[in-house]
């Protein structure tokens, strides 16, 4: 299981934890507008990290951006695999291949 995978299956089961004692499950309490606003934070720390030219930190603040849209795809009842088939699909892989060329070995 990739990483993607496993957060997406994490964020799943947050979805009935109690909003104090989980981050994301604090972000689902709160709803879409609150998930929406640090989806466009991060993208705009990630875009400065960018124009600073500071690799370490467009790492850490993308990380952060992806991570608010995993947490989006999970509120909207979709996930990772879903933008992942999409983006093989521009290139002409099969859902099927995509998920195998994720795989180690
Ligand atoms: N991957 C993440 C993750 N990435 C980012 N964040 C949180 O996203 C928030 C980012 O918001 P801010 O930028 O405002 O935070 P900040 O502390 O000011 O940081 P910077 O401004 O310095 O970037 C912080 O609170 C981070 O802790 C995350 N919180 C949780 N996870 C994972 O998600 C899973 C579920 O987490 P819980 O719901 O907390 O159990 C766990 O496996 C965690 O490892």
């Amino acid at each position: 299981m990739d990483v993607l995978d496993r957060l997406a299956e994490i964020l799943e089961q947050r979805k009935s934890e109690a909003p104090e004692k989980s981050y994301a499950a604090s972000l689902y309490a709160k709803g879409l507008d609150t998930i929406l606003k640090k989806i466009g934070e991060e993208a705009t720390e990630t875009v400065i990290a960018a124009k600073d030219g500071e690799r370490d930190k467009i790492v850490y603040e993308m990380a952060d951006l992806w991570f608010h849209c995993c947490v989006l795809l999970a509120q909207q009842g979709l996930g990772p695999d879903d933008v992942l088939r999409e983006l093989a699909r521009r290139f002409g892989m099969s859902g099927l291949e995509e998920k195998a060329s994720r795989k180690p070995g």
